[in-house]
């Protein structure tokens, strides 16, 4: 259960500690964040709302254990990664089930979501020893007016401290998607967790207390993200951000000093449907994709351009897969289930009454029941409605009918965002093509977007991010290159 056996150390009274200096800690304010059950809207958690003195003290011992974490044998470091990854997975059944209270994500997937982060923190320390035992050798000679009297020996350093931020919807996994590649490449970490999921994270990095890291090396500070994020992204003891969640990214990155940024961002992703396509294909992966997690995915299918000539089928296949798919509470494991907020219902509501108004489709009568919407397709949706650009973040999916691939290309294109898309169609020449068109940073063919699996990389174009992520990419991206230039005193050519 959460907050007991291992995981007491965590909790104090009823509010969960934050994470300093290799100890659970009260916060000096006194001052506490809820966390709002989506199902029973009852406060859930109370986590510490933390201190700039504190963030400050963070930032300070991050310094000093990232100085001799960075002198620890990468071998040393994978070994403890390792360590934490079979830890984590061990405490699965307590960290999933925060996941269920707090995020009302589904009991199965929440379970998935942590054995996914200890599989995917497991690759990274392996990944690691890999790559960051590799470096270059390059010759002078080579560049013009050169001789070949200078051998320049380049390798991988660490950044200094990265600060993670991840958004609600995969508390752990994209935690540990930042954690992981940090710690490997001899960087510390300080976490700002979402505050909806605040609470498995803090089980998740308990898992890594557990491992033994070296004090100060990770560190978790909680509070509302309105309130201590720009003291967090603006601290000058920070290196480098890793962020996902929604526009919160562009505002940071205007703000952040020189750090090396990555943003995973919002996604409008498409999928595009030939006349030529395997159309049950289509109606599940239409279903999967927009609708798995009640759409909360930023990589979940959030717009449906098809073909005039095979709509009326998909639409109908997809309605009858939607009445089929279980709708309650998390605990019961029903594929839809309560979205995170009011506001954020509230707002998935506003786009629905826009698209009713402007004269959509309803395909299903709509419903709604506190934080809980009922799935919905609406076809026949046109340019001119909010739904066709924005993205719910919900289970509430748009059907545009086109006349030709351009016409599809053309929509995918002007959205301000480019996570990914996908197209379908039995014609792999097409599909190409239609992938190198589209301005998305990845096009699955006859498959719905996703992120995984987590050594992919994954990047969004536009709106959608800076930098890509992917296991081996965000190793790369929280390193910097050293070089070492051996000057010698005449040339010198090998074998004559
Ligand atoms: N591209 C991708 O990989 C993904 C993108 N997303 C996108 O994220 C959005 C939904 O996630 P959501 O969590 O609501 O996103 P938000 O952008 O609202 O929040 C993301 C994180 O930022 C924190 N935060 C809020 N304000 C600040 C601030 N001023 N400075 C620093 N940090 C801050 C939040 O903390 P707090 O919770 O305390 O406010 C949270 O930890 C959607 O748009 C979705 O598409 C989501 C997942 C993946
Ligand atoms: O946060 C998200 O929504 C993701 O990064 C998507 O991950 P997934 O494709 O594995 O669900």
């Amino acid at each position: 259960m959460a907050g007991t056996g291992v995981f007491a150390d965590v909790l104090d009274g009823e509010v969960y500690k934050y994470y300093a200096d290799g100890e659970w800690r009260a916060s000096a304010s006194g001052k506490t964040v809820a966390i709002v059950n989506p199902t029973t809207r009852q406060t859930q958690y109370r986590v510490q709302a933390c201190t700039q003195e504190e963030v400050n003290k963070v930032m300070d011992a991050a310094k000093v254990a990232q100085k001799a974490w960075a002198r620890t044998p990468l071998w040393k470091r994978a070994e403890l990664l390792h360590k934490a990854a079979a830890i984590l997975k061990e405490h699965k059944t307590p960290i999933a089930e925060c996941l269920v209270k707090e995020i009302a994500k589904p009991a199965k997937d929440a379970v998935s979501e942590v054995v996914r982060s200890g599989d995917l923190v497991s690759y990274t320390a392996e990944e690691g020893v890999r790559i960051l035992g590799e470096g270059k050798l390059l010759v002078s000679d080579s560049f013009p007016g050169n001789e070949r009297n200078k051998y320049c020996l380049s390798s991988k350093v660490p950044l200094g401290v990265v600060l993670a931020i991840p958004p609600f919807n995969y508390p752990v996994n994209l935690a540990v998607s930042k954690i992981g590649p940090a710690l490997i490449a001899g960087n510390s970490l300080v976490l700002k967790p979402p505050t909806q999921g605040a609470v498995a994270a803090l089980h998740m990095v308990h898992c890594f207390h557990l491992a033994g890291f070296p004090k100060g090396l990770i560190s978790c500070v909680t509070g509302k993200g309105s309130e201590i994020g720009d003291f967090l992204t603006m601290h000058p003891g920070v290196n480098c951000i890793s962020f996902t969640g929604g526009d919160t990214g562009i505002a940071i990155s205007k703000k952040a000093g020189m750090v090396p940024l990555q943003m995973e961002l919002g996604g409008k992703d498409a999928c595009i449907v030939l006349e030529d396509a395997d159309l049950d294909l289509v109606a599940a992966n239409i279903v999967k994709g927009g609708f798995s997690y009640s759409g909360q995915r930023c990589t979940a299918v959030k717009v449906v351009l098809i073909m005039e000539a095979v709509a009326d089928t998909v639409v109908e296949k997809v309605n009858a897969k939607l009445a089929k798919l279980k709708v309650g509470p998390p605990e019961d494991d029903s594929d839809i289930t309560p979205v995170v907020t009011e506001s954020s219902a509230n707002f998935i509501e506003g786009l629905v009454m826009d698209a009713k108004e402007k004269g959509a489709t309803f395909c299903q009568e709509y419903r709604r029941e506190g934080n809980l919407i009922w799935p919905l397709l609406l076809d026949h949706v046109r340019p001119d409605m909010r739904i066709a650009w924005e993205e719910p973040f919900g289970p509430v999916l748009p059907v545009i009918r086109i006349n030709s691939v351009e016409e599809g290309i053309h929509h995918c294109n002007a959205s301000n965002f480019g996570l990914q898309g996908c197209v379908f169609t039995r014609d792999i020449n097409k599909a190409i093509m239609i992938s190198d068109a589209m301005e998305s940073g990845t096009v699955q063919i006859n498959s719905a977007p996703a992120r995984g699996p987590d050594h992919f990389p994954f990047q969004g174009l536009k709106d959608s991010g800076i930098g890509s992520q992917g296991i081996t990419n965000s190793i790369n991206m929280m390193t910097k290159v050293k070089s070492t230039v051996i000057n010698l005193p005449s040339p010198s050519y090998t074998m004559g």
